[in-house]
Protein backbone atom coordinates (compact mmCIF):
# COMPACT_ATOMS: atom_id res chain seq x y z
CA UNK A 1 0.00 0.00 0.00
CA UNK A 2 1.29 3.36 -0.85
CA UNK A 3 1.97 5.95 1.56
CA UNK A 4 0.77 8.65 -0.34
CA UNK A 5 -2.77 9.87 -0.73
CA UNK A 6 -3.72 10.06 -4.43
CA UNK A 7 -6.28 12.92 -5.31
CA UNK A 8 -8.27 12.70 -9.18
CA UNK A 9 -8.67 16.18 -10.14
CA UNK A 10 -10.47 17.15 -13.49
CA UNK A 11 -8.55 19.53 -16.07
CA UNK A 12 -11.39 21.95 -16.74
CA UNK A 13 -12.91 24.78 -13.96
CA UNK A 14 -12.94 23.16 -11.43
CA UNK A 15 -8.74 22.43 -11.03
CA UNK A 16 -8.10 26.03 -9.57
CA UNK A 17 -11.00 25.87 -7.32
CA UNK A 18 -10.01 22.82 -5.72
CA UNK A 19 -6.34 23.73 -5.19
CA UNK A 20 -6.81 26.85 -3.87
CA UNK A 21 -8.86 25.22 -1.14
CA UNK A 22 -6.78 22.16 -0.25
CA UNK A 23 -3.80 25.63 0.12
CA UNK A 24 -6.24 26.50 2.61
CA UNK A 25 -5.65 23.81 4.76
CA UNK A 26 -2.02 23.01 3.81
CA UNK A 27 -1.98 20.82 1.24
CA UNK A 28 -0.07 22.28 -1.69
CA UNK A 29 1.54 21.20 -4.57
CA UNK A 30 4.63 23.11 -6.21
CA UNK A 31 5.36 21.12 -8.96
CA UNK A 32 1.65 21.79 -10.49
CA UNK A 33 2.41 24.99 -10.76
CA UNK A 34 4.84 24.76 -13.54
CA UNK A 35 3.38 24.88 -16.98
CA UNK A 36 3.21 21.08 -18.19
CA UNK A 37 1.70 18.17 -19.93
CA UNK A 38 2.64 16.02 -16.70
CA UNK A 39 -0.56 13.78 -15.84
CA UNK A 40 1.16 13.03 -12.27
CA UNK A 41 2.39 15.33 -9.66
CA UNK A 42 3.57 14.43 -6.53
CA UNK A 43 4.77 16.74 -3.25
CA UNK A 44 7.21 14.33 -1.44
CA UNK A 45 7.64 16.10 1.72
CA UNK A 46 4.06 15.97 2.69
CA UNK A 47 3.24 12.72 0.46
CA UNK A 48 0.71 13.45 -1.92
CA UNK A 49 0.19 12.93 -5.41
CA UNK A 50 -2.37 14.80 -7.43
CA UNK A 51 -3.63 13.63 -10.91
CA UNK A 52 -5.30 15.59 -14.13
CA UNK A 53 -8.00 13.61 -15.78
CA UNK A 54 -11.18 14.48 -17.31
CA UNK A 55 -14.28 15.60 -14.75
CA UNK A 56 -16.48 11.92 -15.80
CA UNK A 57 -13.40 9.94 -15.20
CA UNK A 58 -12.52 11.14 -11.56
CA UNK A 59 -15.21 8.55 -10.42
CA UNK A 60 -13.70 6.01 -11.84
CA UNK A 61 -10.42 6.40 -10.83
CA UNK A 62 -11.73 6.89 -6.87
CA UNK A 63 -14.01 3.70 -7.75
CA UNK A 64 -11.07 1.73 -8.66
CA UNK A 65 -8.63 3.20 -5.77
CA UNK A 66 -6.36 4.61 -7.78
CA UNK A 67 -7.11 7.51 -6.68
CA UNK A 68 -8.13 7.89 -2.86
CA UNK A 69 -10.10 11.22 -3.06
CA UNK A 70 -11.65 12.92 -5.47
CA UNK A 71 -13.17 16.20 -6.76
CA UNK A 72 -16.27 16.21 -9.06
CA UNK A 73 -19.44 17.88 -9.80
CA UNK A 74 -22.51 16.64 -8.25
CA UNK A 75 -24.22 15.91 -12.07
CA UNK A 76 -21.32 13.61 -12.87
CA UNK A 77 -21.93 11.64 -9.94
CA UNK A 78 -25.75 11.94 -10.33
CA UNK A 79 -25.31 10.46 -14.14
CA UNK A 80 -23.11 7.83 -12.81
CA UNK A 81 -24.37 6.39 -9.86
CA UNK A 82 -21.20 4.84 -8.50
CA UNK A 83 -20.74 3.43 -5.08
CA UNK A 84 -18.64 6.45 -3.60
CA UNK A 85 -18.32 7.85 0.08
CA UNK A 86 -19.30 11.39 -0.40
CA UNK A 87 -18.72 13.07 2.43
CA UNK A 88 -19.04 16.82 1.54
CA UNK A 89 -20.27 19.32 -0.24
CA UNK A 90 -17.40 21.89 -1.30
CA UNK A 91 -19.85 24.76 -2.12
CA UNK A 92 -18.38 26.15 -5.36
CA UNK A 93 -18.62 25.23 -9.16
CA UNK A 94 -22.46 26.07 -8.50
CA UNK A 95 -24.74 25.77 -11.46
CA UNK A 96 -28.10 24.49 -12.14
CA UNK A 97 -29.21 20.92 -13.99
CA UNK A 98 -32.43 22.46 -16.48
CA UNK A 99 -34.79 21.15 -19.24
CA UNK A 100 -34.40 23.88 -22.08
CA UNK A 101 -36.26 25.02 -25.08
CA UNK A 102 -36.60 27.33 -28.20
CA UNK A 103 -37.52 30.97 -26.94
CA UNK A 104 -39.98 30.50 -29.44
CA UNK A 105 -41.25 27.10 -28.57
CA UNK A 106 -41.76 28.38 -25.07
CA UNK A 107 -44.87 30.45 -25.64
CA UNK A 108 -46.70 27.62 -27.26
CA UNK A 109 -45.72 24.87 -25.39
CA UNK A 110 -47.11 23.60 -21.96
CA UNK A 111 -44.77 21.63 -20.35
CA UNK A 112 -47.56 19.76 -18.24
CA UNK A 113 -49.20 18.26 -21.64
CA UNK A 114 -45.63 16.84 -22.34
CA UNK A 115 -45.99 12.81 -23.59
CA UNK A 116 -43.60 11.83 -25.61
CA UNK A 117 -40.55 13.85 -26.37
CA UNK A 118 -37.11 14.20 -27.38
CA UNK A 119 -34.17 15.32 -25.61
CA UNK A 120 -30.46 15.71 -26.36
CA UNK A 121 -28.09 15.79 -23.53
CA UNK A 122 -24.86 14.79 -21.81
CA UNK A 123 -26.86 12.94 -18.69
CA UNK A 124 -28.82 10.71 -20.40
CA UNK A 125 -29.78 8.53 -16.86
CA UNK A 126 -30.98 11.72 -15.13
CA UNK A 127 -33.08 12.80 -17.77
CA UNK A 128 -34.66 9.65 -18.35
CA UNK A 129 -35.23 9.18 -14.29
CA UNK A 130 -36.58 13.00 -14.44
CA UNK A 131 -39.13 12.45 -16.80
CA UNK A 132 -40.64 9.17 -16.18
CA UNK A 133 -40.85 10.20 -12.68
CA UNK A 134 -43.04 12.07 -14.26
CA UNK A 135 -44.55 9.52 -16.24
CA UNK A 136 -43.38 11.10 -19.54
CA UNK A 137 -41.53 8.67 -22.52
CA UNK A 138 -38.82 10.59 -23.89
CA UNK A 139 -36.74 9.84 -26.77
CA UNK A 140 -32.47 10.53 -25.75
CA UNK A 141 -30.01 11.91 -28.16
CA UNK A 142 -26.25 11.48 -26.28
CA UNK A 143 -24.25 14.43 -26.72
CA UNK A 144 -20.74 14.97 -25.62
CA UNK A 145 -20.54 19.08 -25.52
CA UNK A 146 -22.29 22.07 -27.13
CA UNK A 147 -25.88 21.12 -26.16
CA UNK A 148 -27.50 24.04 -26.97
CA UNK A 149 -26.95 23.78 -30.69
CA UNK A 150 -29.30 20.67 -31.29
CA UNK A 151 -32.14 22.82 -31.41
CA UNK A 152 -30.76 25.29 -33.62
CA UNK A 153 -30.42 22.63 -36.19
CA UNK A 154 -33.33 19.98 -35.78
CA UNK A 155 -31.65 17.30 -33.63
CA UNK A 156 -34.13 17.69 -30.95
CA UNK A 157 -36.66 20.28 -29.41
CA UNK A 158 -35.69 20.30 -25.81
CA UNK A 159 -32.25 19.96 -23.81
CA UNK A 160 -30.92 19.32 -20.69
CA UNK A 161 -27.75 21.09 -19.49
CA UNK A 162 -26.01 22.90 -16.89
CA UNK A 163 -26.69 26.73 -16.74
CA UNK A 164 -24.64 29.13 -14.50
CA UNK A 165 -24.51 32.63 -15.99
CA UNK A 166 -27.30 32.06 -18.60
CA UNK A 167 -25.68 33.43 -21.39
CA UNK A 168 -25.10 30.19 -23.63
CA UNK A 169 -28.35 29.50 -22.97
CA UNK A 170 -29.39 33.47 -24.30
CA UNK A 171 -27.01 33.62 -26.85
CA UNK A 172 -28.46 30.58 -28.67
CA UNK A 173 -32.05 31.73 -28.31
CA UNK A 174 -33.09 29.57 -25.59
CA UNK A 175 -35.17 29.43 -22.18
CA UNK A 176 -35.40 27.28 -18.95
CA UNK A 177 -38.33 25.75 -18.56
CA UNK A 178 -37.41 23.31 -15.43
CA UNK A 179 -34.93 22.94 -13.07
CA UNK A 180 -33.62 19.48 -12.19
CA UNK A 181 -30.95 20.01 -9.41
CA UNK A 182 -28.46 22.84 -7.88
CA UNK A 183 -25.12 21.40 -8.47
CA UNK A 184 -21.94 22.00 -6.66
CA UNK A 185 -18.60 20.35 -6.66
CA UNK A 186 -18.34 17.40 -3.90
CA UNK A 187 -15.72 15.73 -2.27
CA UNK A 188 -15.68 11.91 -3.03
CA UNK A 189 -13.56 8.94 -0.88
CA UNK A 190 -12.55 5.45 -1.78
CA UNK A 191 -14.48 2.82 0.24
CA UNK A 192 -11.54 0.85 1.12
CA UNK A 193 -8.91 4.14 1.40
CA UNK A 194 -11.50 5.10 4.47
CA UNK A 195 -10.33 2.39 5.90
CA UNK A 196 -6.32 1.52 4.77
CA UNK A 197 -5.45 5.69 5.43
CA UNK A 198 -8.31 6.30 7.91
CA UNK A 199 -6.29 8.56 10.05
CA UNK A 200 -5.26 10.79 6.87
CA UNK A 201 -8.14 11.12 5.24
CA UNK A 202 -10.50 11.70 8.70
CA UNK A 203 -8.03 14.73 8.97
CA UNK A 204 -8.71 16.05 5.18
CA UNK A 205 -12.57 15.73 5.39
CA UNK A 206 -12.70 17.66 8.75
CA UNK A 207 -10.31 20.46 8.12
CA UNK A 208 -12.15 21.10 4.67
CA UNK A 209 -15.51 20.66 6.82
CA UNK A 210 -14.09 23.67 8.95
CA UNK A 211 -13.02 25.95 6.48
CA UNK A 212 -15.94 25.26 4.53
CA UNK A 213 -18.52 25.81 7.54
CA UNK A 214 -16.95 28.78 8.29
CA UNK A 215 -17.22 30.39 5.02
CA UNK A 216 -20.93 29.63 5.01
CA UNK A 217 -21.18 30.80 8.55
CA UNK A 218 -19.06 34.21 7.33
CA UNK A 219 -21.19 34.53 4.38
CA UNK A 220 -24.49 34.17 5.73
N1 LIG B 1 -21.37 26.71 -16.40
C1 LIG B 1 -21.02 25.47 -16.16
N2 LIG B 1 -21.08 24.60 -17.15
C2 LIG B 1 -20.65 23.34 -16.97
N3 LIG B 1 -20.20 22.83 -15.82
C3 LIG B 1 -20.12 23.65 -14.80
C4 LIG B 1 -20.51 25.00 -14.92
N4 LIG B 1 -20.30 25.55 -13.76
C5 LIG B 1 -19.83 24.61 -12.97
N5 LIG B 1 -19.71 23.43 -13.59
C6 LIG B 1 -19.19 22.16 -13.02
O1 LIG B 1 -17.90 21.88 -13.58
C7 LIG B 1 -17.81 20.49 -13.89
C8 LIG B 1 -16.71 20.25 -14.90
O2 LIG B 1 -16.99 20.94 -16.06
P1 LIG B 1 -15.90 21.01 -17.21
O3 LIG B 1 -16.52 21.85 -18.28
O4 LIG B 1 -14.59 21.39 -16.66
O5 LIG B 1 -15.74 19.53 -17.67
P2 LIG B 1 -16.51 18.84 -18.84
O6 LIG B 1 -15.95 19.39 -20.11
O7 LIG B 1 -17.97 18.97 -18.61
O8 LIG B 1 -16.11 17.32 -18.61
P3 LIG B 1 -15.24 16.39 -19.54
O9 LIG B 1 -13.89 17.02 -19.61
O10 LIG B 1 -15.20 15.08 -18.84
O11 LIG B 1 -16.00 16.37 -20.82
C9 LIG B 1 -19.21 20.10 -14.28
O12 LIG B 1 -19.39 18.71 -14.15
C10 LIG B 1 -20.06 20.92 -13.30
O13 LIG B 1 -20.22 20.21 -12.09
O1 LIG C 1 -24.86 29.45 -18.29
P1 LIG C 1 -23.47 29.57 -18.80
O2 LIG C 1 -22.58 30.36 -17.89
O3 LIG C 1 -23.43 30.13 -20.21
O4 LIG C 1 -22.79 28.12 -18.81
C1 LIG C 1 -23.46 27.02 -19.38
C2 LIG C 1 -22.65 26.36 -20.45
O5 LIG C 1 -21.39 25.91 -19.91
C3 LIG C 1 -21.26 24.50 -20.17
O6 LIG C 1 -20.64 24.25 -21.35
P2 LIG C 1 -19.07 24.05 -21.46
O7 LIG C 1 -18.39 25.36 -21.40
O8 LIG C 1 -18.63 23.01 -20.47
O9 LIG C 1 -18.93 23.50 -22.94
P3 LIG C 1 -19.52 22.13 -23.53
O10 LIG C 1 -21.01 22.19 -23.45
O11 LIG C 1 -19.05 22.13 -24.94
O12 LIG C 1 -18.95 21.01 -22.69
C4 LIG C 1 -22.71 24.01 -20.22
O13 LIG C 1 -22.80 22.77 -20.89
C5 LIG C 1 -23.40 25.15 -20.95
O14 LIG C 1 -23.27 25.02 -22.35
Amino acid sequence: MSDYITFALPKGRIMQDSMELFARIGITCPEMEKESRKLVFENPESKFRFMAVRATDVPTYVEYGCADIGVVGKDTLMEQGKDLYEPLDLKFGYCRMVVAEPKALRKEDDPANWSNIRVATKYPNVTERYFAAKGIQVELIKLYGSIELAPLVGLSERIVDLVSTGVTLRENGMVEVETIAEITTRLIVNRASLKTKHQRITKIIEDLEQIIGDEVRLSK
